[in-house]
C-alpha cells in the first residue's frame, strides 16, 4: 500500500509504517493528480483541494484530513467515488481556545477585568462548545448563536444580532456555502458595523466567514475595534491594507498545538486501521515534554495568576510579531509564501492543560482548573 501524505503532518512515518510499503511526503498547497497515480491512500491538510481535479483517474481509496474543518474536501465527490473519508473532529479544539483566551488577555482593556465583559461565541461545535464552557466556568456572561444547534435543543442560543452587545466576538463556525445556515460573509457590514466601539473581534475559524471589505470600511471610518485575526479572506495571501489595522495577526496558527497536531494524526491512523480492519493501539502516547511547572502563591489575583500561567505555555504576541516582521520585510508579492513558510516552521507549543500548576488558594485552583490548566491544589 502506498500513501501520499501533507508533509507538515507529525508523526507519519511513526504511526503508519506498519500499514504502508511506501509512504511519499509531498508540499499539500501544491500536490496534484500526477503525484497520486499509484497511491492508495491520500493524508492532508487545510491547504490541499481535495476533489475530482486531483483524484479523478487514481486509485486512492481513502482519504484522510488531519484537520477540523472539511471546506477543502468535496466530499460529494468522494461518495460517489465510494472514497472512504475520515477527518479529525476536535483535534485541535483546546489549542483554538487556548489561543483564544491568550488573546483576550493581550487585548483586553487595561482598566476592565473580565467578569466585567460580555462576551459572544458564533458557532458552539467542539471549539465554541469547550470555549464558552470554559468562560462560563470562568463566571463570565457567554452570549451563544448557533442555529443549528439550537434547532436541536432549543435552549441556550441567541440569534447573532444579540451578540452586537458584547465586548468579545470569537467566530467558531466552518465555512460554509450552501445549506440553511451558509457561514461565507455571515460577519457582514451590518453586524460589524453594529459591533461596540472598543470590541474585541476574534476570527480563529475561517478566513471568509467575514466579509474583509466590510471589516475594513469600518477601520478605515472608525478604526474603533480590537482585531484578533488568525484566519484572513485570502489566505495564505494578507490584505496589506487590513494588516496594520489589527491587533494581533497570526497565519492560520491558532490550532497548531504540537498537542493537537499529533492528535490529528493519531485520529486518521485510527481510521485507516479500522478502515482496513487491522488492530491499533487502544490510546495514544503521548512522550512530549510537559511545560516547566509553575507554583503560585495563595492570595494572587486571578487574572495575574492566569496571565503567569499564559506566559508559561504561550505567548501569542511572538506569533503576532513573527508574523508582521516576516510580511514587513517582503515585498506584497511574497506575503503568501511567508505565511506558508510561518506555518511549516512554527515552533513547538503545548497546550493549557499540559502545565501543571501548583497552589493551596482554592479559590485559584477552581479557576485555573475553569482555564484549562492542570491544576495540583492542597
Ligand atoms: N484557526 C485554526 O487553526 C482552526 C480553525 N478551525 C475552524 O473552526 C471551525 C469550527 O471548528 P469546530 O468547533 O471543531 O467545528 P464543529 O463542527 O464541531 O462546530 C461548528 C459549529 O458551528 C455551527 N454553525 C454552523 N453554521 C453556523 C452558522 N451559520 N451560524 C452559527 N453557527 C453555525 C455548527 O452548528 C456547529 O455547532 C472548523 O470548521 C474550522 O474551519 C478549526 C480548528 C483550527
Ligand atoms: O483543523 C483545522 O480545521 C485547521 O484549521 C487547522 O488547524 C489548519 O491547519 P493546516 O491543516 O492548514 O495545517
Amino acid at each position: 500500500m502506498k500513501i501520499v501524505a501533507d508533509e507538515n503532518m507529525p508523526d507519519v512515518e511513526t504511526l503508519f509504517a506498519s500499514l504502508a510499503d511506501d509512504i511519499v511526503r509531498l508540499p499539500g498547497r501544491t500536490m496534484k493528480n500526477s503525484d497520486l497515480s499509484d497511491a492508495d491512500v491520500l493524508l492532508v491538510r487545510s491547504v490541499t483541494q481535495v476533489n475530482a481535479e486531483l483524484l479523478d483517474g487514481t486509485d486512492i481509496t481513502f482519504v484522510g484530513s488531519a484537520t477540523i474543518g472539511t471546506d477543502h474536501i468535496d466530499q460529494a465527490y468522494l461518495e460517489s467515488r465510494n472514497i472512504a473519508f475520515h477527518h479529525s473532529p476536535g483535534c485541535n479544539a483546546d489549542s483554538v481556545v487556548d489561543y483564544v483566551l491568550a488573546a483576550i488577555m493581550a487585548v483586553k482593556p487595561a482598566d476592565k477585568r473580565l467578569s466585567e465583559l460580555r462576551y459572544g461565541v458564533v458557532g458552539c461545535g467542539n471549539v465554541g462548545g469547550r470555549l464558552s464552557r470554559r468562560l462560563e466556568r470562568m463566571g463570565l456572561e457567554v452570549l451563544k448563536n448557533d442555529p443549528p444547534l439550537a434547532d436541536l435543543q432549543s435552549d441556550g442560543f441567541v440569534p447573532l444580532t444579540d451578540l452586537s452587545t458584547c465586548d468579545v466576538v470569537c467566530l467558531h463556525t466552518p465555512l460554509t456555502k450552501s445549506g440553511q445556515y451558509p457561514t461565507y460573509h455571515l460577519i457582514d457590514e451590518a453586524f460589524i458595523n453594529a459591533l461596540k466601539p472598543g470590541c474585541v473581534l476574534i476570527n480563529a475559524g475561517r478566513g471568509p466567514v467575514i466579509k474583509e471589505s466590510a471589516l475594513l470600511s469600518r477601520m478605515q471610518q472608525a478604526n474603533d475595534l480590537q482585531l484578533v485575526l488568525d484566519v484572513w479572506e485570502t489566505e495564505p495571501a494578507v490584505s496589506p491594507v487590513l494588516l496594520p489595522l489589527t491587533n494581533i495577526s497570526t497565519p492560520h496558527i491558532a490550532g497548531y498545538s504540537l498537542d493537537g497536531k499529533l492528535r490529528g494524526s493519531w485520529m486518521l491512523y485510527k481510521a485507516l486501521c479500522e478502515h482496513l480492519g487491522k488492530s491499533y493501539q487502544a490510546e495514544q502516547k503521548s512522550t512530549l515534554q510537559l511545560p516547566q511547572p509553575i507554583d503560585l502563591e495563595a492570595g494572587l489575583p486571578p487574572e495575574e495568576a492566569l496571565r503567569r500561567c499564559i506566559a508559561q505555555v504561550y505567548d501569542i504576541y511572538q506569533d503576532s510579531n513573527a508574523m508582521r516582521q516576516a510580511l514587513n520585510e517582503r515585498n506584497v508579492s511574497l506575503w503568501a509564501e511567508a505565511f506558508d513558510q510561518l506555518r511549516k516552521h512554527y515552533p513547538v507549543r503545548r497546550e493549557f492543560g499540559s502545565l501543571v500548576v501548583s497552589t493551596r488558594d482554592s479559590v485559584l485552583a477552581e479557576w485555573l482548573t475553569a482555564c484549562g490548566f492542570d491544576v495540583k491544589s492542597g
